[in-house]
């Protein structure tokens, strides 16, 4: 009777090698599940350490998350390692394609560095609470003026508590093979907190993840870490050209990895 109830998942083996369709959703579901209950181990972890609210739980988070790729067949390639050494606080701007750039982020993710992010994450059961815990700056992306308060007061918490924040300039996730037109926030604050930029690529998930066709594969991600844009002197008249400036180098960085990505990997498996 017992081995009866065991028969369907003698299933997930048969399923996994035979359906790529099958695989998509599995891998989707057991990321999404995975990561609500790391968040729920985290949380009393987070509590212990900080009593709450605070940028330093951000190293927890990052510990946890890191073995995730392992369980989804993904490799990270880093460069410019160098370019992170910065002293002190800077805005880190990085292309966004999908939840799985969290995997990346925490790869990388500096001391002392949170996140910018839309209101409706707070809503995601442990993974919100987690959120909340680590820091996260969240923004209501409806009411620009809400939007721009709140990341005054950001600007001001990154000198007063010397922090870093990740803003995903494309302002929404994006898989269309290029890089949508930057929004302003996050030039903004950099200028307001007279930080650097440090601009971060993703190359394109389309040689291993496919939401269209349902593919899932194993693959590896290529993130290159670009010199700092300094902002030092400079005023809110120049937000449009630093704006400009960011999007050219990062694009042609996207660019330029994701086709040798495309390449070096061979064909999708059908
Ligand atoms: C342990 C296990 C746990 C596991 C689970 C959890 C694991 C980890 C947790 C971490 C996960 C975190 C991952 C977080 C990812 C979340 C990513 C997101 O949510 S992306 C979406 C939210 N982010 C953004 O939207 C940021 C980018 N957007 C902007 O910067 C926008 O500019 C804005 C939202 C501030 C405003 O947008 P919009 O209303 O569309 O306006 P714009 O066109 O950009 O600007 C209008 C004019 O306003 C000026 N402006 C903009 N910002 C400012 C400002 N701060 N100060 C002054 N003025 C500003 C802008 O220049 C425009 O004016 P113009 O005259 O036209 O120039
Ligand atoms: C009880 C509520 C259940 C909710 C379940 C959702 C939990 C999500 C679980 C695991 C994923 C972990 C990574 C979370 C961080 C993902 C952040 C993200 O990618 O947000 C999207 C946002 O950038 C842009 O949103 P839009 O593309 O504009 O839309």
């Amino acid at each position: 009777m017992d081995a009866l109830w065991m028969a369907p998942l003698l299933l997930v083996p048969v399923l996994m090698w035979t359906s790529s369709t099958f695989v998509f959703y599995f891998k989707k579901c057991f990321y999404v599940a995975w990561m609500m209950m790391l968040a729920l181990i985290a949380i009393p972890l987070c509590i212990l350490k900080s009593g709450g609210r605070d940028v330093e739980n951000m190293r927890i988070i990052r510990n946890l998350v890191r073995h995730v790729k392992y369980f989804l067949g993904l490799r990270f390639e880093v460069s410019g390692w160098e370019h992170l050494q910065t002293k002190g606080p800077y805005v880190i701007i990085s292309n966004h394609q999908s939840s799985l750039d969290v995997l990346g982020l925490m790869e990388i993710l500096p001391d002392r560095c949170t996140m910018i992010a839309k209101k409706e994450l707070i809503y995601a059961g442990t993974v919100g609470l987690i959120c909340w815990l680590g820091g996260i700056v969240f923004i209501n992306r409806k009411k620009t003026s809400d939007a721009k308060s709140v990341m005054a007061d950001a600007a001001k918490t990154m000198l007063d508590d010397q922090i870093r924040l990740w803003v995903f300039p494309e302002g929404t996730r994006n898989q269309r093979g290029d890089l949508l037109p930057f929004k302003k926030g996050a030039f903004h604050l950099a200028v307001q907190a007279q930080a650097p930029i440090i601009p971060i690529v993703f190359s394109s998930y389309s040689n291993f993840y496919l939401r269209e066709q349902k593919q899932f594969n194993s693959g590896t991600i290529t993130l290159k870490i670009l010199p700092k844009i300094e902002t030092k002197g400079m005023t809110s008249d120049d937000v449009a050209s630093l704006s400009d400036k960011s999007f050219n180098v990062m694009r042609s960085a996207f660019l330029d990895i994701s086709n040798s990505i495309t390449h070096s990997n061979g064909p999708l498996r059908h």
